[in-house]
């Protein structure tokens, strides 16, 4: 019998590597200059189709900043007729009200806005651009007149760890429909000795968790597959059964979805299980994207957990969790090996 591939449940698409900011952190390492050979506007819609016949999944517009692309529209527009539900992620400093029409009229669906600090200063720093924390938040007001939903991604480095808390109540303040964490990972211009120590991963993931049960906006914890080890751990002091009921999404899913359930694809057309993992599994324009999805050497090996490696390898909690492959790449140069920003010794329960 030939094993059966689900289709990605999420694809992050870098449409631009150019943008207007120049983050400290970015994966990208993107700036105002815009690489050649990104894929043209027919180049796009073909990719929509192929992945549309695969499934049906999240299409998330990105870059570089992907209101940068003046086609943007009309590849969302695509996207959206082919039955894709297309949502777009920004800096929030280009919004104006004739782009915001503009996104609705293509359906997309919704909006996230990057808030790295509850401070200007903060923001600004980590932004690369003084005023961006003003241009956002003015851009955040267009959404809110326009009724748009949007939810915020806040990246937690050693630069903004104690304001991280803020910026989840700024979030709830501004409107947002959902509040995501992202956790560093250094790549592209992202540095290592900006990663928080895995003392304070455990820290800042156990106030998400109590942030999670009482939030009335949905939370997300992404590139800390930790959080699901947490989530297992707390739930089991507190005697209390996961369920979508007490966990929403979260209950369903698990740590790193890269290779399974997610894939990134980059402006000239690789795929790699995510922006943070610079193993390529292939490219749209030398192969069909079904053949990279299904085939490729490192989405099947992301797809076995008896892969793993060092201690990821024979935890408990590997199938929930498996670590970030991104973060072990970028300290030993081997994807599979162990997950090293885990503060966790297997067997301890
Ligand atoms: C609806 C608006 C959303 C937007 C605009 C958005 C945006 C993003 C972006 C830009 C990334 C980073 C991708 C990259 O650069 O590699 C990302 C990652 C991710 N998001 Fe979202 N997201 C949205 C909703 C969701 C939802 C609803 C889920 C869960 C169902 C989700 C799950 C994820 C996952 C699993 C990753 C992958 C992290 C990784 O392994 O690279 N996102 N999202
Ligand atoms: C989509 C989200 O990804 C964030 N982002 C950009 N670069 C990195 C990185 N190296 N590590 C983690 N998150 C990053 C952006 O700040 C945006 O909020
Ligand atoms: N530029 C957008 C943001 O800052 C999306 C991609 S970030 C790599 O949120
Ligand atoms: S993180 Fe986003 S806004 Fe910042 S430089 Fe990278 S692409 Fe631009």
């Amino acid at each position: 019998m030939i094993a059966m591939t689900n289709p990605p449940r999420l694809i992050a698409w870098e449409l631009t590597a150019g943008c207007n900011l120049n983050c400290v952190h970015c994966r990208g390492a993107s700036t105002s200059s815009v690489p050649e050979g990104e894929l043209t506007t027919e180049e796009a819609k073909h990719f929509i189709d192929e992945v549309a016949e695969l499934g049906k999944p999240i299409l998330i517009l990105s870059g570089g900043e992907p209101l940068t692309r003046s086609d943007v529209f009309e590849i969302a527009r695509y996207g959206t007729d082919a039955g894709l539900r297309v949502v777009l992620a920004t800096n929030g400093t280009l919004l104006t009200p004739e782009i915001v029409e503009k996104l609705k009229e293509a359906g997309v669906q919704r909006l996230s806005i990057s808030i790295d600090g509850a401070t200007a200063e903060t923001h600004d720093n980590f932004r690369g651009m003084p005023g961006a924390f003003e241009r956002t938040l003015a851009g955040i007001e267009i959404l809110r007149k326009a009724d748009f939903p949007f939810q915020i991604n806040a990246t937690v480095s050693k630069r903004n760890l104690e304001e991280i808390p803020k910026t989840f109540e700024l979030a709830k303040e501004l409107g947002a429909v959902a509040y995501h964490v992202f956790f560093l990972v250094p790549t592209g211009r992202g540095e290592e000795s900006d990663e928080v120590s895995p003392a304070d991963y455990e820290r800042i993931l156990h106030w998400f968790y109590d942030m999670q049960k009482e939030s009335e906006i949905q939370l997300k914890a992404t590139c800390a597959p930790h959080y699901f080890r947490i989530m297992r751990q707390q739930a089991k002091k507190e005697g209390i059964e996961i369920s979508v009921k007490t966990h929403g999404y979260e209950a369903m899913t698990k740590g790193c979805l890269g290779g399974t359930g997610f894939c990134f694809v980059s402006s000239v057309g690789e795929v790699y299980p995510c922006g943070y993992l610079p193993v390529l599994a292939g490219n749209i324009r030398e192969q069909p994207f079904k053949d990279v999805w299904e085939n490729s050497e490192v989405f099947r090996k992301l797809r076995n957990p008896e892969e793993l490696k060092g201690k990821c390898g024979i935890c408990e909690y590997k199938n929930v969790c498996a670590g970030c492959r991104a973060r072990a790449y970028a300290a030993t140069g081997d994807y599979l090996k162990e997950e090293p920003y885990c503060i966790y010794r297997p067997g301890k329960k």
